[in-house]
C-alpha cells in the first residue's frame, strides 16, 4: 500500500479543515471508536449462547458494511488542518479513529517531556492477566515519539531499546518520557510505563528525522531565503 518514500509522503496532508469541521469530525467520529473498542471487549468476554454469538456476528456485519459504503481506500495518513492541528487518527497506538489504540490522551510539554495516565483491559494481553510485552513497546514508541515531537526535533523510530523490570499488570498505568540529548539528526528519548508497584518498563528510543523530511526543509528553507 505504501511500499516508496514518495507512496508515505503523499500520507501527509494539508486538508485545510477548519478548528470546528475538525471538531465536529472527533465528536462522530471518537464515539464510534469507543463503541467499537467495547465491541472487541464484549466479544473477548462474552458467554452468551451460540444464537446469540451468530445473531451479534450478522449486526456487526451489519454495522460494518454501513461504514464501508464510503470509506478511504487505505491508511489515513496524517493530516493538517487550516490551523496546523495535526490528526494522526489512523495511529496504531493513540489514533482518535482506532479502535486498536488504547486511548492514551498523552500530554506534553514544549520542553520535550510527554506523559499518559491510561488504562488497558484485557484486549492487551499477554501473559496470564499481564499486558503484553508488545503492547508496552507499542504505548512507549508512541509517548517517546511524542516527547521529541513536544521538544520540537520530531523523527521515526530508529531503535528502540526496552527493558522489561517487572510483569506490567492490566489495568491502570502511566507512562511518561523526556529528550535527554538531541545528536544532529537524532533525538535521544528515555522513559518508562508504571504500575502501582512501581516501574515496569523502561525504555529509551533514537528518534531520527528522515532524510526526505531533511531534504523537504532544506528546500522550503531554501525558497524562503531566497
Ligand atoms: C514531516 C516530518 C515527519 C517526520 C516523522 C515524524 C513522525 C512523528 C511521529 C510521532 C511519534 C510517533 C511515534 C512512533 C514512531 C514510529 O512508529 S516510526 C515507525 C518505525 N520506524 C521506522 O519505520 C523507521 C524505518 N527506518 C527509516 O525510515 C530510516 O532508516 C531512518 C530511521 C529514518 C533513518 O534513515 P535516514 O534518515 O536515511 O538515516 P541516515 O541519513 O542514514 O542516518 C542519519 C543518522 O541516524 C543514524 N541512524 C540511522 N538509522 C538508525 C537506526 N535505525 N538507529 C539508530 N541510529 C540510526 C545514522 O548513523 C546517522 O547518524 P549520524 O551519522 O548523524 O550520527
Amino acid at each position: 500500500m505504501t511500499e516508496s518514500t514518495s507512496d508515505q509522503q503523499l500520507l501527509y496532508v494539508n486538508d485545510q479543515l477548519s478548528d470546528e469541521e475538525i471538531q465536529r469530525e472527533a465528536d462522530l467520529y471518537g464515539p464510534l471508536t469507543d463503541s467499537v473498542r467495547g465491541l472487541i471487549a464484549a466479544t473477548l468476554q462474552t458467554e452468551v449462547g451460540e444464537s446469540d454469538v451468530r445473531r451479534a456476528r450478522a449486526l456487526i456485519g451489519e454495522a460494518a458494511s454501513l461504514l464501508r459504503a464510503k470509506a478511504i481506500p487505505g491508511p489515513y495518513g496524517v493530516r493538517w488542518g487550516a490551523s496546523g492541528r495535526k490528526r494522526g487518527w489512523g495511529n496504531a497506538a493513540d489514533g482518535l479513529r482506532n479502535a486498536v489504540a488504547p486511548p492514551l490522551n498523552i500530554r506534553t510539554d514544549p520542553d520535550g517531556r510527554a506523559r499518559t495516565d491510561f488504562h488497558l483491559g484485557p484486549q492487551y494481553e499477554g501473559p496470564a492477566g499481564l499486558v503484553h510485552g508488545g503492547v508496552s513497546a507499542l504505548i512507549l514508541d508512541q509517548v517517546l515519539g511524542d516527547a521529541a515531537v513536544a521538544g520540537g526535533t520530531p523523527g521515526m523510530t530508529g531503535t528502540l531499546t526496552l527493558r522489561y523490570r517487572r510483569p506490567t499488570p492490566l489495568g491502570d498505568l502511566y507512562a511518561e518520557a523526556r529528550v535527554d540529548r538531541v545528536e544532529g539528526v537524532k533525538t535521544i528519548v528515555v522513559g518508562h510505563i508504571s504500575g502501582s508497584d512501581g516501574i515496569c518498563v523502561e525504555a529509551e528510543g533514537v528518534f531520527i528525522l528522515p532524510r526526505w523530511a531533511r531534504e523537504a526543509i532544506a528546500e522550503q528553507n531554501a525558497s524562503t531565503a531566497g
